[in-house]
């Protein structure tokens, strides 16, 4: 009667990581793997269960299924479903750009780093106009 919280439903964290390839070579009904939002999930258990059927999870083997899955709209209780079968990570070399974490974090160092480059300028510039109108205003009076 006591409640399960832990029940593995935490992902794993740094992984462990599969390739693609790897992936690729799990796409039999014998061993069937597929990958859903960066996340490789060993679904062999599930073929009988998906109230969707065998058919459309053996087409998905051994590769990304994350638009099929997306696309049938599945609820919070396939989501949910998901951690029983999660058993790793795609390896970040195989990880489609976009979304990258990593390329996130350039991004953001480029913006910091043209920060200083375009206010220093732009201060010079302000001062160099202060003084040329300060100049001006001498030679008048
Ligand atoms: C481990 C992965 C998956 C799980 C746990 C899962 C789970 C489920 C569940 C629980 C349902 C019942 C409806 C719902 O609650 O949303 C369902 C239906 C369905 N699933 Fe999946 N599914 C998975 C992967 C996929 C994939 C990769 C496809 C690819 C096309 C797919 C296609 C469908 C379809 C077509 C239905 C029937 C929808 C309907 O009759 O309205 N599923 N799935």
């Amino acid at each position: 009667m006591g409640t399960q919280e832990a029940g593995g439903a935490e992902p794993p964290q740094g992984g462990p990581f599969f390739t693609m390839d790897e992936v690729a070579k799990r796409s039999t009904g014998k061993e069937t793997w597929l990958v859903i939002h960066g996340r490789v999930y060993d679904v062999t258990r599930f073929l009988d269960e998906h109230p969707g059927g065998e058919e459309v999870l053996l087409e998905q083997a051994g590769q990304d299924a994350t638009e099929s899955f997306d696309d049938v709209g599945h609820s919070e209780d396939a989501h949910e479903m998901l951690k029983q079968y999660l058993i790793g990570e795609v390896h970040p070399d195989d990880l489609k750009p976009g979304g990258s974490k990593l390329l996130d974090g350039v991004v953001d160092s480029h913006r910091r780093g043209r920060r200083p480059g375009l206010d220093v300028p732009l201060l010079c510039h302000g001062c160099e106009v202060l003084l040329i109108r300060c100049g001006k205003q001498n030679v008048g009076s």
